[in-house]
């Protein structure tokens, strides 16, 4: 259960499966219909590549992604029931969400400009929940080593940290034919999701 937040205080959790959980959305709405709700959504394909990349770090003997992908390899029929496939069709997941709470309660971060430029969606984030704008440009650094933005100075400690060695790993390397069906396969979701957020997160 949610901590019960003393004056001025504000309470998150973070789940990543409460959004293509089914049951989830009628829940939430009955714990709090004032809830805010902040999803990070990124490329479907980029995203589909990194679940498998994290689904065989910790089982290597499964099949490639090639195979579980496709259900019917000589139609190319994709097989949107495989878990990586299914989680990134977003538009599915957020109608769900939006049977119980309006848009405006709903904060879509890019995935995407989240590495290109921490501070501006963060920025965002922070007047969704009305807070003030305490996260700036000053608290990250680019680290070349590890490719992504880290944080300069961590609340608490003098040394700087970056995410660790499973967030930014080298993705499973995939069939370019394969990129392009994955990519012609969520078109049409990720132009339905686009409708329903009202933006558009030039996915291609
Ligand atoms: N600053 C920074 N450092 C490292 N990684 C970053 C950062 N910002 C976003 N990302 C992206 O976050 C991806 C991992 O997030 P997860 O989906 O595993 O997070 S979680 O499941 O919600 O904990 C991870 O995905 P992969 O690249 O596929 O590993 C990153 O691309």
């Amino acid at each position: 259960m949610m901590p019960k937040a003393l004056e001025g205080q504000v309470v998150m959790e973070k789940t990543p499966r409460y959004f293509v959980t089914m049951e989830t959305p009628a829940r939430v709405h009955a714990m709090s219909r004032h809830v805010k709700l902040i999803v990070v959504v990124r490329d479907p394909v980029t995203r589909a590549i990194s679940d498998y990349t994290q689904i065989i770090s910790k089982t290597p003997d499964i099949p490639s992604f090639e195979s579980l992908a496709f259900k019917n390899h000589t139609t190319g029929e994709m097989d949107a029931q495989w878990s990586p496939l299914w989680i990134g069709l977003y538009a599915l997941h957020l109608q769900r969400w939006l049977d119980w709470f309006p848009l405006e309660q709903i904060h879509l971060v890019s995935g995407e400009r989240l590495i290109s430029d921490p501070a501006g969606e963060l920025g965002k984030v922070q007047d969704f929940l009305g807070l003030q704008r305490i996260v700036t440009d000053k608290h990250f650094y680019f680290n070349k080593t590890k490719g992504f933005p880290c944080l300069k100075k961590p609340e608490g400690s003098s040394k700087p940290h970056c995410l660790g060695k499973t967030k930014g790993r080298t993705h499973a390397s995939i069939d370019p034919d394969v990129l392009l069906r994955l990519r012609d396969f969520y078109r049409p979701h990720n132009d339905k999701f686009y409708q329903l957020a009202g933006q558009d997160f030039g996915w291609q």
